[in-house]
């Protein structure tokens, strides 16, 4: 994705969103994305997905590893129930301070609360934060750390029976030894859900949602 999309995408919402609104906020940067020049989103098909997988677990407390300009976020939040609480972690702070304006514009910032830093770093301060464990993580970030980070939210007791990890980019660009982990793993049960790169019909991609059995 080329560099620099993060400031062109907020100038164009700037420009054109209706303030105060989640889904209005989710289409513009979906529309734009189709239309000018796509970013790294979970993006719309991906992000039913995710929808239902998030309507589906009715989580409490979730986190996110990826905030980027926080268009996974919304669509999370958006589906939340009263009183729960979400996180989401970004560590570069350029895209940290867009994904702050547009989840501000869009009227969720009393539903989202975004730490900027790197996710190892992160993690561990959790339970010091009141976190006992979260029922939901989406994991969108850095495909390496896909694993890493999912071995140290067990290790930090940050996982409990029935919580839900889902991964974004399980096929493109991939996260092979996750897969492989995860898969492997008689902690998990995973299902795989096939589908396409965001805003890029003709190339495969695909999300494994792998629940916590202890
Ligand atoms: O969903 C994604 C897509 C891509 C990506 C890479 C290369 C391409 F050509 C197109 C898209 C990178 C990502 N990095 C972190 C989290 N999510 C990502
Ligand atoms: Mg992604």
């Amino acid at each position: 994705t080329a560099e620099g999309f993060h400031l062109r995408l907020l100038e164009h919402v700037r420009k054109t969103v209706k303030p105060g609104d989640a889904s209005n906020m989710i289409a513009t940067i979906d529309n734009y994305c189709y239309t000018v020049e796509s970013g790294m989103n979970v993006g719309d098909v991906k992000g039913k997905i995710l929808d239902d997988i998030v309507l589906e677990t009715n989580p409490t407390t979730v986190l996110e590893l990826g905030t980027f300009c926080g268009y996974s976020a919304l669509r999370i939040a958006r589906n939340l129930p009263e009183n729960s609480r979400f996180f989401t972690v970004e560590f570069n702070p350029e895209h940290a301070a867009v994904a702050k304006e547009i989840i501000h514009t869009a009227g969720m910032d009393d539903k989202i609360q975004m730490l900027i830093g790197p996710s190892q770093e992160m993690i561990p301060q959790f339970k010091g934060m009141g976190v006992s464990h979260f029922d939901l993580v989406f994991v969108d970030h850095e495909k390496d750390l896909y694993k890493p980070d999912v071995i140290l939210l067990e290790k930090e007791g940050l996982l409990k029976k029935g919580s839900v990890i889902v991964a974004d980019n399980v096929v493109y660009p991939g996260s092979p030894d996750y897969i492989d982990y995860v898969r492997n793993n008689p902690k998990f049960k995973s299902t795989n859900y096939m589908s396409e790169l965001e805003y890029h019909k003709d190339v495969v991609d695909a999300i494994e949602k792998s629940i916590y059995i202890g």
